[in-house]
C-alpha cells in the first residue's frame, strides 16, 4: 500500500516520514492553493491519502481567519473531492478545539460541535468539507500533540524550566496530552483499514490517556527531565491569551478502540521516548 501524507515539517508529518509514508511539502502543495492540492492528488498514484497539514498557530489565527480558513477548512475539501474522484481514501486529522469544552464527560465522537476560536472553526469547516466530499474518511480528532520536533507544550515547558525555577500554570483546562508518534501510527491503521472497507468512514476520537491538566502535564515533564521546577496551579483566567481554550478537552476513543482496534496511548511512555530523543547527545 502506498500512502501520501501532506505535510512534513509538523510533528506528525515528520513522524509519519519515520513509518515510511511519503510526505509532500509546502513546496510541493501549498495548502492556501487548494486547487493545487487538488491537482498534486490527481497526480499521483497514492491508494490513500493522510492530510497531516493545517495552519496551528491558535492565537495568531485570531487576526488571520482568512488564511486559516483556506488552509484548514478549503483544503481539506478539495482534498477529499480529489480523493473522491480517484475513489482512495482520507484520512483527516483535527483537534478538539472544535468542542466548547463544557463539562467533565469525555466528548463523544457525535456530541454538538461549538469551537470557541478561529482556530476551531476553521478545523470545524475542514472537518464538514470533508464529510461532504463523498471520499471515504476518517476525521481523526485529537489533542495536545508533543514530539521532539517543532512547538508544542513539551518544548516550551523545557525552554522555560530552564530558564527559571518556579511557573504558573493553568490547572482548569483537562485533556489527554497524545505523542505525534502513536497519531501517526493510528493514521497508518486508519488508512489501511479503511482501503478494505469503506464503510468505517466516520468521525473519531483518539488522545493519550490518562487525562491531566495542563498543570500536572507541565509538573511530569520537569520531573521525567530531571528539573527541579516548581509549577504553581493557576485559573485560565490568570492566562489571558487571544483566543479562548476548552476547559473540558477529554476525547471518549471507544470508537476508535472498537472500530480499528487501536487503544489510548499512555502519554507518560510516549513523553519519556520523546525527552530521550530531545536529549540524545
Ligand atoms: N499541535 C497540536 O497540539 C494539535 C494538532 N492537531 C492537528 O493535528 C494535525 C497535525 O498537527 P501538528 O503535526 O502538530 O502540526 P504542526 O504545527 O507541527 O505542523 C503543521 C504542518 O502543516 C504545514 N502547513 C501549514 N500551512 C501550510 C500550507 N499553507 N501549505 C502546506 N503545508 C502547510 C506546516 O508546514 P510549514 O512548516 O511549511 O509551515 C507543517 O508541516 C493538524 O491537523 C492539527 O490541526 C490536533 C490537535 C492538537
Ligand atoms: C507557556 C505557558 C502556557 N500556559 C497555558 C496556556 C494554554 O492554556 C495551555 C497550553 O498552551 P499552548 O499554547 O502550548 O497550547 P495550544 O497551542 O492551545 O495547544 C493546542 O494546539 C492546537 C493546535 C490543538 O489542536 C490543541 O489540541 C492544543 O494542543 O498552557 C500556561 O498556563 N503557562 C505557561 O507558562
Amino acid at each position: 500500500m502506498s500512502l501520501l501524507a501532506f505535510g512534513q515539517t509538523g510533528q506528525v508529518a515528520k513522524e509519519l516520514a519515520r513509518l515510511g509514508v511519503q510526505t509532500v511539502g509546502r513546496a510541493e502543495a501549498d495548502l492556501s492553493d487548494p486547487q493545487a492540492c487538488a491537482d498534486f492528488i490527481a497526480a499521483t498514484d497514492a491508494n490513500a491519502i493522510i492530510n497531516a497539514a493545517a495552519y496551528t498557530a491558535v492565537d495568531r489565527a485570531e487576526t488571520e481567519e482568512a488564511l486559516a480558513q483556506t488552509v484548514n477548512g478549503d483544503a481539506p475539501g478539495a482534498i477529499a473531492l480529489a480523493c473522491a474522484a480517484k475513489g482512495i481514501p482520507l484520512v483527516h486529522i483535527s483537534t478538539d478545539y472544535v468542542f466548547n469544552g463544557a463539562g467533565q464527560a469525555p466528548f463523544a465522537p457525535d456530541h454538538p460541535t461549538a469551537p470557541l476560536g478561529v482556530y476551531g472553526r476553521t478545523k470545524l469547516a475542514g472537518e464538514d468539507a470533508v464529510r461532504a466530499s463523498g471520499a471515504a474518511h476518517a476525521i481523526l480528532r485529537t489533542s495536545w500533540v508533543f514530539s521532539a520536533h517543532g512547538a508544542n507544550f513539551v518544548k516550551t515547558m523545557l525552554r522555560l524550566g530552564a530558564e527559571r525555577d518556579a511557573l504558573t500554570v493553568v490547572a482548569d483546562q483537562i485533556g489527554g496530552p497524545t505523542s505525534a508518534r502513536a497519531i501517526a501510527m493510528a493514521c497508518v491503521t486508519m488508512a489501511k483499514a479503511l482501503q478494505s472497507d469503506h464503510s468505517k468512514s466516520g468521525t473519531y476520537h483518539f488522545s493519550g490517556a490518562p487525562d491531566v491538566s495542563w498543570a500536572e502535564f507541565a509538573r511530569v515533564i520537569f520531573k521525567e527531565a530531571g528539573l527541579s521546577v516548581l509549577v504553581t496551579d493557576i485559573p485560565s483566567s490568570d492566562y489571558p491569551t487571544p483566543a479562548k481554550r476548552p476547559l473540558n478537552s477529554r476525547l471518549d476513543c471507544a470508537a476508535t478502540s472498537a472500530g480499528f482496534g487501536i487503544a489510548r496511548p499512555d502519554w507518560r511512555a510516549g513523553l519519556r521516548d520523546v525527552l530521550a530523543e530531545i536529549q540524545k547527545p
